[in-house]
């Protein structure tokens, strides 16, 4: 097939991981014999750099004109200045808005190859695998916010959680879907006893679920109990909904039951039109260009980039089992290496790579 992939490396890590995804798309064309082409463009603090813009129009427009994006990440101590016109998140947050992409998917999963890696038991994190749905063009992230000086020179500032019933709608129809396919369950979570958004979230979910998915089995739990339940009982999760900041701070909790930010992609997808791909961690400028960062799940995000917008689920597992291969051989980068012999984001990227080829 023809595809043409739009690669956004951003700032960070996010140009040292996505070379290596990169490397493997090129391998996928290659073998299986599709014509790729690969059009770059810039967002986030490389682009506010070069043009002003968090995302300049010419980024969105090669955007549109593909059939899948692959991002690295966003952001850096260099655009952190709390006075600043922009900053690199706002072109990630525009991306998401203007593209409509609605939905994150953001799968958890153990590897038997690395229960070692986790900071919990491994009885805890053998056999986890959980299927995140993070509703991600909606709530905090996008309501009414702004900032006031008040009479006496102090300041003021607010933002705003706020949902439309089809914007729930649409995402516990897909998390609904999903489940189908899995062990049949959706876990719902929210802050229904405090927020009037959550108790909107919560009878949305309750008439979807009844109505369309009466055979999968459903449960509400509450953001703060559930930060505690997903690292104690993890295995009691199957698929779970929740809004963009909840499910925003719990994928990052939840990274820890694989082990590493470094192993968890994610697809962020909307009705039609190109969906994006892209890790769950961010620019780590703690790391950040000492070769060190872990491509794995960024290699994954080109996984799902080739499963979910292209197609092609054959490319998609032969990705996977590969990078299962490495971590069976005992390949660790840093972050997951517990403190034994390391590689470099080249080097794993090189082993996914000989490991994909050998298949
Ligand atoms: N999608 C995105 O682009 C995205 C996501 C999260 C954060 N950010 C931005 O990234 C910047 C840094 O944020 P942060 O430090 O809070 O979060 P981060 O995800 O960048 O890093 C958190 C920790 O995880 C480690 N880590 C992350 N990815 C890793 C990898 N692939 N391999 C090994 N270790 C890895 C980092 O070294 C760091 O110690 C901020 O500007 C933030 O806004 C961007
Ligand atoms: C960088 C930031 C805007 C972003 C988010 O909060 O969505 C990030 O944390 C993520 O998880 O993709
Ligand atoms: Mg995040």
């Amino acid at each position: 097939m023809r595809a043409q992939i739009a690669l956004l490396p951003g700032d960070g890590i996010g140009v040292e991981v996505v070379a290596e995804a990169e490397k493997l798309l090129l391998a996928v064309a290659a073998k299986f014999g599709h014509e790729f082409s690969f059009v770059r463009g810039l967002i986030g603090g490389c682009a506010i750099d070069a043009t002003g813009e968090a995302l300049p129009d010419e980024t969105l427009s090669i955007c549109r004109a593909s059939q899948a994006i692959l991002l690295g990440a966003v952001g850096g101590p260099k655009w952190d200045n709390p006075s600043a016109k922009t900053r690199p998140e706002a072109g990630l947050l525009k991306i998401r808005k203007e593209l409509g992409l609605f939905a994150n998917v953001r799968p958890i999963k153990a590897s038997p190859y690395l229960v070692q890696a986790s900071p919990l038991k491994t009885e805890i994190v053998a056999g986890v695998d959980i299927l995140f749905f993070r509703e991600l063009t909606g709530g905090l992230y996008f309501g009414e916010s702004g900032r006031k000086t008040n009479p006496d020179g102090s300041e003021t500032a607010f933002n705003t959680m706020i949902y439309s019933t089809h914007e729930i709608e649409r995402i516990v129809r897909l998390a609904g879907q999903a489940a189908r396919g899995r062990r049949k369950k959706v876990t719902s979570v929210d802050k229904a006893n405090v927020l009037e958004v959550s108790r909107l979230w919560r009878q949305t979910f309750d008439r979807v679920m009844q109505a369309e998915f009466p055979d999968v089995q459903t449960e509400h739990v509450l953001i703060d109990a559930m930060a505690m339940h997903l690292i104690s009982k993890p295995k009691n999760f199957d698929v779970v909904v929740t809004e963009n900041l909840f499910g925003d701070i719990l994928t990052d909790e939840g990274s820890m039951l694989p082990g590493s930010m470094g192993l968890l992609p994610s697809a962020s997808l909307g009705a039609d039109g190109p969906g994006l791909y892209e890790p769950i961690h961010g620019s780590a400028p703690d790391i950040a260009g000492k070769g060190i960062a872990n491509p794995l799940a960024t290699i994954l995000a080109a996984a799902m980039l080739l499963r979910h917008s292209l197609h092609l689920e054959t490319e998609a597992v032969a990705i996977e089992k590969a990078v299962d291969h490495v971590l069976s051989r005992g390949h660790r980068t840093a972050d997951i290496a517990g403190g034994g012999p390391a590689v470099s984001t080249v080097r794993m990227g090189e082993l996914v790579l000989e490991a994909f080829l050998a298949v």
